[in-house]
Order: C-alpha cells, then sequence, then structure tokens
C-alpha cells in the first residue's frame, strides 16, 4: 500500500465504462484514496461482438420489467468478467454498467449489470449503481466523471480554471477550479448536447458503417445554415445547467441532406453545444482537455476549435490517456463510495447537496 496525501490507505482500482456508443468496455487501474491520484495502472478494451452490441441496442429505452433488460444484462456482465478477470492485485472494482435508459425527471435511470454478478464472478467488491441515488434525491443523476475531473486537474497541477470535454455519444463538460479543494465545491457540469452518436447513426444507417472514421466524410462536405439556427434555438440551450441527455440526444433532421452535408451538419450541432457551453462558464477556462472518442475526428476538433475562446487540446497534451478518462473516473468514484465520500453535488447533477451514489457488493 502507498501513503497517500489524502490520509487514507491508497487502493489498486479497477474501473469500467460501457458508454452510450455501444462500442464496447472500457477498464482501466487507478491507485486512489478516493481524494487524489496517486497513479495510473494497466488498462483494456473489449469491443462487443455485432450480436452482442444488436441486444444492447434492442433493449435501449426498455426499463426494468422488459426481458429484453434482462438479455442486455447478461450481455453485459459477461463482456466485464471476460475483461476484468485479465487485471491481478484488485482491491476495488468499480462498475458502472451499460446506461439503457435514463430519464431523471421521470421514471429514473437505469444500468444494465449486477453488482453482485460482477463480485461473485470475480471475487473482488464491486461498487455499481452510482446514478440511482442522485436520480432519487432530485439530481440528473449525469454526469458523474466530474469529481475526478477535478483530481485530474489537481493532478496535472493546473494553475487556474481549466475544462474538460468528454465526447462521447453524448458530449459533456466539466468547469473547474484546481484552487478549491474540494470536488463538490470546484466544479460546474452538464451535458452540453450530441456527441458522436447522431454521426454514428447517419453513418450506419445511411452507409452500413460504424462511423464517419477521422470525419473524412464530414470534412467534405458543408454544414447547413439554416439547420444549425434551427437547432441552437432548441428548448434544451435554453435550460440552465446542470442538465443531462441520454442518447437520443436532440440533434438537427439532416435527413434530407446528401451524405457528406449531413455528416458536417452533425458535427457542427455538436461543436455548436460545446461553444454554447461557455455561455455557463463561471470563468474562462484557461484549455478546454478534450478525451473521449471524438478527439480522433479532426474535422469535429477543428469545429469545435474554432467555436471556443480557448486553447482546445486532447488530454494527451497533459500525458493523460483520453480513451481512458471514463473507465478511470468509475474507478475513482468507487473508492471515494468506499469511503462515504460525496461523487456528485449540486453544481454537477443538481442534486440538492453533495450525494454519495453507488452501492457496494462483497463478494
Ligand atoms: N477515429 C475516429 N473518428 C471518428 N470518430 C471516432 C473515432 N474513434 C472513435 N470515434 C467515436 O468515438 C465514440 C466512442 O467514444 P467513447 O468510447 O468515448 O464513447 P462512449 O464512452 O461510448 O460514450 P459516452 O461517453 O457518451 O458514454 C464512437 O461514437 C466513435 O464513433
Ligand atoms: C446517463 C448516462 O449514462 N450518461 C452518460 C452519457 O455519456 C456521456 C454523458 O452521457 C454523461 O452524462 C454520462 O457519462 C459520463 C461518464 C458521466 O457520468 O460523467
Amino acid at each position: 500500500m502507498v501513503k497517500p496525501q489524502g490520509g487514507g490507505a491508497a487502493q489498486r482500482v479497477l474501473g469500467t465504462m460501457s458508454g452510450t456508443s455501444l462500442d464496447g468496455v472500457d477498464a482501466a487501474v487507478l491507485l486512489t484514496d478516493g481524494i487524489d491520484i496517486l497513479d495510473f495502472g494497466e488498462s483494456a478494451y473489449r469491443p462487443y461482438s455485432e450480436a452482442e452490441r444488436e441486444i444492447l441496442r434492442e433493449a435501449l429505452g426498455a426499463w426494468h420489467d422488459d426481458p429484453r433488460v434482462e438479455a442486455a444484462a447478461e450481455v453485459v456482465e459477461f463482456a466485464h468478467a471476460e475483461l476484468c478477470a485479465q487485471f491481478r492485485n484488485i482491491d476495488l472494482v468499480g462498475f458502472h454498467g451499460q446506461t439503457l435508459a435514463h430519464d431523471p425527471g421521470g421514471r429514473g435511470t437505469h444500468q444494465a449489470g449486477a453488482g453482485e454478478v460482477l463480485a461473485q464472478a470475480l471475487g473482488w467488491p464491486v461498487v455499481s449503481d452510482f446514478r440511482s441515488a442522485d436520480v432519487r434525491l432530485g439530481g440528473q443523476g449525469a454526469p458523474l466523471a466530474p469529481f475526478y475531473h477535478h483530481a485530474l486537474a489537481r493532478y496535472i497541477k493546473a494553475e487556474a480554471p481549466i475544462a474538460f470535454l468528454n465526447l462521447g455519444g453524448v458530449a459533456n463538460v466539466t468547469w473547474v477550479d484546481p484552487a478549491i479543494p474540494k470536488p463538490e465545491y470546484a466544479c460546474l457540469a452538464f451535458d452540453c448536447g450530441p456527441g458522436n452518436a447522431p454521426m454514428d447513426d447517419a453513418m450506419r444507417q445511411r452507409r452500413n458503417e460504424a462511423r464517419d472514421t477521422d470525419g473524412a466524410l464530414a470534412a467534405t462536405g458543408q454544414p447547413d445554415a439554416a439547420r444549425l439556427d434551427a437547432f441552437a434555438r432548441h428548448g434544451f440551450f435554453h435550460r440552465m445547467p446542470p442538465k443531462s441527455l441520454d442518447r437520443a440526444a436532440p440533434a438537427p433532421d439532416v435527413s434530407a441532406l446528401n451524405d457528406a452535408d449531413a455528416l458536417a451538419t452533425l458535427a457542427a450541432a455538436c461543436a455548436l453545444g460545446v461553444a454554447r457551453a461557455f455561455e455557463h462558464f463561471p470563468s474562462p477556462p484557461a484549455q478546454l482537455l478534450v478525451c473521449g472518442g471524438g478527439r480522433h475526428n479532426p474535422t469535429l476538433m477543428a469545429m469545435i476549435a474554432a467555436g471556443c475562446d480557448c486553447e482546445v487540446l486532447p488530454v494527451e497534451a497533459q500525458g493523460l490517456d483520453g480513451d481512458m478518462i471514463e473507465a478511470q473516473a468509475f474507478a475513482y468514484l468507487a473508492a471515494r463510495v468506499a469511503r462515504g465520500l460525496p461523487t456528485s453535488a449540486p453544481k454537477t447533477t443538481g442534486v440538492g447537496t453533495p450525494v454519495g451514489g453507488g452501492s457496494l457488493s462483497k463478494p
């Protein structure tokens, strides 16, 4: 055990994330006491097979009493057990599961995959169901990575407020002041609009391809100004943060456009959501650090940079691994849950008071 700054014992925590894009499961080890990042460990990725992905896609939007949810949970548990079994010397697992439905103002939020099943399969304690308590207490249940972004800002020794942007299926931002020691008072976070999901969906429907790799098709098209203007007036952008989206985030209707213009318009819509996010930040961030799969798309990154008033860089510019930030975040949050520390706050999910979500399953 390493002696951490935070005073508690550091644990080797394995975090996992199965994101809204349904591409696969990320897993990453973090050495942490739930306050400070002591070190980063190994990481691995397991894609879903096409058959598994179809089962997950079928269950999107379904709730607990639906047999499709049971089938999806089995896929999620199996894939996580297979991936996590590669790791050794793990003290604790943070298991996000797969969000199938997210309706914080109504039916709640549901991540497929049971913590107790994974704990049994691996023989390690597992923290799961990170979002429900926050939703029950009036929060959006998302985003939850912000407390980890605060730890990262301190880890990279940021000296002024910075912002993180996660470009997954949905896009979400965290503005963070590293000078404030407790994350519950240092962050403002919210989902800011569509991420890659509408682009992936368009590619699948039009070309039977999983994505617009490197934004190559979007780069040859023209964003449609009229559709973007209409999209900019969507009610979501007028809501004050915190606010969250599920995979069915708002996006412009591009059905009448040719493929290249459709992809260019959807990329521009993502960039528009990011630019609008700056209206809510308490002060201009020194940098926007980008993680998630969308940072591999240079067309999208250029559109985002053009709309922002600060340096826009992939997190790799700070020595971080942008494909593993979310998995690491759920390792960090699991360590916090195990220590009884909060995982969300009024300025990250809109919950009334800082709250510790997550439930612990022992093997
Ligand atoms: N080279 C690339 N070019 C374009 N898009 C890419 C590239 N690589 C990855 N992506 C996109 O990144 C997405 C996957 O990113 P990521 O794994 O961060 O998302 P996620 O974790 O599933 O979603 P979320 O963060 O919303 O839960 C996919 O939508 C994929 O199309
Ligand atoms: C309900 C849900 O699963 N939301 C995801 C999703 O993917 C990105 C964005 O929408 C964010 O709100 C969240 O995930 C990240 C990891 C979060 O909670 O910070």
